[in-house]
């Protein structure tokens, strides 16, 4: 377990421009010493910005990418069309320019699975159906992770967005004990999602928190009262972002405004 540290910036734009540099440091660091990265994403408005400093940036010509693998915290369960998936956003704002320059093998890239059924069967599924259809996809991507990184599988870096309920990956506030304690699960199906869309896959609390280094990040006043909320104490179910930590680092990265309450 590691101290929480916050580190405020003057502008989101700065938030944004910081964290890029963070993450490709952090990518070249880690390859220096070892023989390959393993970072998890998100998705969101925050974190899209981020991605396309992180494409923008000087350094990202510095990083040996064929050694990154690309992994999600959380992901909206959606067919691989639909524009709301986070994979698809960070492909778009980010790094499907390294795999067509032939720099990043689209094999590193560990997508959450997609909804493989047809818009015609999700309108006519029930819950049960949902229910069902969202465990086989979490315990696919439970597979694949277990497949590439051991029994208890341990992320160089993950990174989080914040929402203004508290949430973060797709942990919602009072929504589901297994999310937040099961250790035993590292990716569990979120049915009923308070933020659109309803249906997503999620890491586990347990699995986030044998992450090497957990970054979270928020911009704008609209999340002030949820940095609050989260920093005021640790492992408040209301506030799931509480409960984020790495084993070496977490680092809470906001702007000026999100900082308003601290
Ligand atoms: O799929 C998602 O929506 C996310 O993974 C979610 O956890 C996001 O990171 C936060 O809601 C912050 O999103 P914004 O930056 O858009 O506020």
């Amino acid at each position: 377990m590691s101290q929480r540290q916050v580190i405020t910036y003057p502008s989101a734009d700065l938030l944004s421009q910081a964290t890029a540099a963070r993450i490709l440091l952090e990518l070249g660091d880690r390859l220096a010493q070892q023989p390959r990265v393993d970072i998890a994403l998100t998705g969101g408005r925050d974190a899209n910005d981020i991605y396309e400093c992180v494409k923008n940036s000087p350094l990202a010509q510095s990083v040996d990418w064929k050694r990154v693998h690309l992994w999600w915290s959380d992901e909206r369960f959606v067919s691989f069309e639909d524009s709301d998936r986070n994979a698809g956003q960070a492909r778009r704002a980010w790094f499907g320019g390294l795999i067509d320059q032939g720099l990043l093998p689209e094999s590193n890239v560990h997508e959450m699975p997609v909804d493989p059924r047809t818009p015609e069967q999700v309108a006519g599924a029930s819950d049960q159906d949902n229910e069902k259809a969202l465990t086989a996809a979490a315990q696919e991507y439970e597979h694949e992770l277990i497949h590439e990184l051991g029994e208890h599988p341990s992320f160089d870096a993950a990174v989080f967005g914040v929402g203004p309920d508290g949430h973060f990956a797709s942990l919602f506030p009072d929504h589901g004990e297994a999310e937040i304690d099961n250790p035993d699960i590292s990716v569990v199906g979120v049915n009923h999602s308070p933020k659109p869309p309803a249906m997503r896959l999620s890491l586990t609390v347990p699995c986030i928190r044998n992450a090497h280094k957990v970054w979270l990040f928020a911009s704008t006043p609209e999340k002030a009262n949820a940095v609050h909320r989260a920093l005021a104490g640790r492992n408040n179910p209301h506030v799931p972002s509480s409960f984020a930590e790495g084993r070496e680092e977490t680092l809470w990265l906001i702007d000026r405004d999100a900082a308003a309450l601290l």
